[in-house]
């Protein structure tokens, strides 16, 4: 018997969704969610698909789940209790996503103990996601040291940005000898996104030009050129570009000095401020993108404000990337936002037909789990709805990298 699964971890600041897949044939076996680490009502969602124990169906609990190791052990024992656990023979390696990869990792990577130092070193680049990611590497490690474990990272596929576009215009020295440069975050979907969508259109991939907006709660654009990523809206770290749910996205860089001088903030105040406090949730209450619309809808000031900016922000980069790319074939919408709300679609390409754009409003509006196109049949660029599988892809990569 070769050993064909691998499993898949996903640890976010306060979460860990995770996977269990079989690439013999690219099923999966189970997957699910902890939610809310760290706080009294942290959630786990455990659902096995195959085997047996899928009759069972889905199995939740709530209850505090204090950090991210308790967690990763109970999803371990969640597998375990389905007969897949992490000591199972027909496990081939475990993937995970790793946030910040640097300048170093621009590849799926198997870990060993100078990779693990290198991406607890990057800490300071990505404090809010590398350090869970370290975590479920050390957990997976100690129950099952036998087998690869790989790293995908969100940064690689930025990688291939030209030096003008990751160079921010400051001082090169200071640059360089503080790492301060564009990463990009969200490599892997919207690697993943843009070979789907020239999939979509029936081209290979090498020539088309698609601009990935990936609207979950991080959110990020990118312009890809032929399958290869050349310009990306987040930056150093995970908080430039686009607003997100909690996220402030662009601003000028002086608001921070204005907030320490005059508003008395400490450093530390005004990161969390930016980083947690802001977007959606700092302009009117609420980061889901299902609330704001809802309260939009009954007619909201501060909910349709900061829909509106969220939508404006989205359109700006959009035209922008159109510039950067000069021909553009496919917008394509991706993740949480991107696939499921289309007053946001449709709100953000409303006045771009001068780009080609235009959307068909009953398809857009229609809601599917398939991958989809809903532009005007005249319109030159198509635009396309396609769910986003990082899962997917980084079980791909790794089972890639462990029986090449
Ligand atoms: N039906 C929907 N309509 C609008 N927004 C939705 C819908 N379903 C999910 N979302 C949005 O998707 C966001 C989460 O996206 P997701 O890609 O799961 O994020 P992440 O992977 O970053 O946690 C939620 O904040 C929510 O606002
Ligand atoms: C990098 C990043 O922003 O990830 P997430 O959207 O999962 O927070
Ligand atoms: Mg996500």
């Amino acid at each position: 018997m070769t050993a064909s699964r691998v499993l898949v971890l996903n640890s976010g600041s306060s979460s860990v969704k995770y996977q269990l897949l079989d690439m013999a044939d690219r099923s999966r076996l189970a997957v699910g969610l902890v939610e809310r680490i760290g706080e009294e009502t942290s959630r786990l969602v455990h659902e096995p698909l195959a085997g047996p124990a899928a009759a069972g169906g889905k199995r939740e609990r709530t209850g505090p789940i204090a950090d991210h190791e308790a967690a990763l052990k109970a999803v371990a024992a969640e597998l375990a209790a389905d007969g897949t656990g992490l000591d199972s023979p027909e496990l081939a390696a475990v993937g995970h996503r790793v946030v910040h990869g640097g300048t170093r990792f621009t590849r799926p990577t198997v870990i060993d103990d100078e990779v693990l130092t290198e991406i607890r070193n990057l800490i300071p680049l990505a404090p809010l996601h590398n350090p869970a990611n370290v975590t479920g590497i050390e957990v997976a490690r100690s129950l099952r040291a036998d087998i690869p474990q790989i790293a995908v990272f969100d940064t690689a596929f930025h990688s291939t940005m030209p030096e003008y576009v990751a160079r921010y215009a400051i001082d090169a020295a200071t640059a360089d000898a503080y790492s301060v440069r564009r990463y990009g975050f969200h490599g892997t979907s919207h690697a993943y996104v843009s070979r789907a969508t020239a999939g979509l259109l029936g081209r290979p991939v090498e020539d088309v030009n698609v601009i990935v907006l990936h609207l979950g709660n991080g959110a990020s654009a990118s312009a890809v050129r032929g399958g290869v990523c050349v310009e990306t809206s987040m930056g150093m770290t995970p908080l430039e570009g686009l607003v997100m749910g909690t996220r402030s996205g662009d601003l000028d860089p002086a608001v921070v000095f204005h907030l320490a001088r005059v508003g008395g903030l400490s450093v530390d105040e005004i990161d969390s401020l930016l980083n947690k406090k802001s977007g959606l949730l700092g302009m009117c209450g609420d980061n889901d993108m299902r609330e704001v619309l809802r309260r939009a809808g009954e007619g909201d000031e501060s909910a349709r404000l900061a829909f509106d900016a969220y939508v404006h922000r989205l359109k700006k980069y959009i035209g922008a990337y159109s510039a950067v790319l000069g021909r553009v074939d496919a917008v394509a919408f991706t993740a949480g936002v991107g696939e499921n709300a289309h007053q946001v679609r449709e709100a953000a390409l409303d006045g771009l037909a001068e780009l080609g754009l235009a959307l068909d409003l009953e398809a857009n509006a229609a809601r599917s789990p398939q991958p989809r196109l809903v532009s005007a049949d005249y319109a030159r660029v198509a635009v396309a709805v396609v769910p986003t599988d990082e899962e997917l892809e980084i079980a791909t990569q790794a089972y890639a990298l462990v029986t090449q």
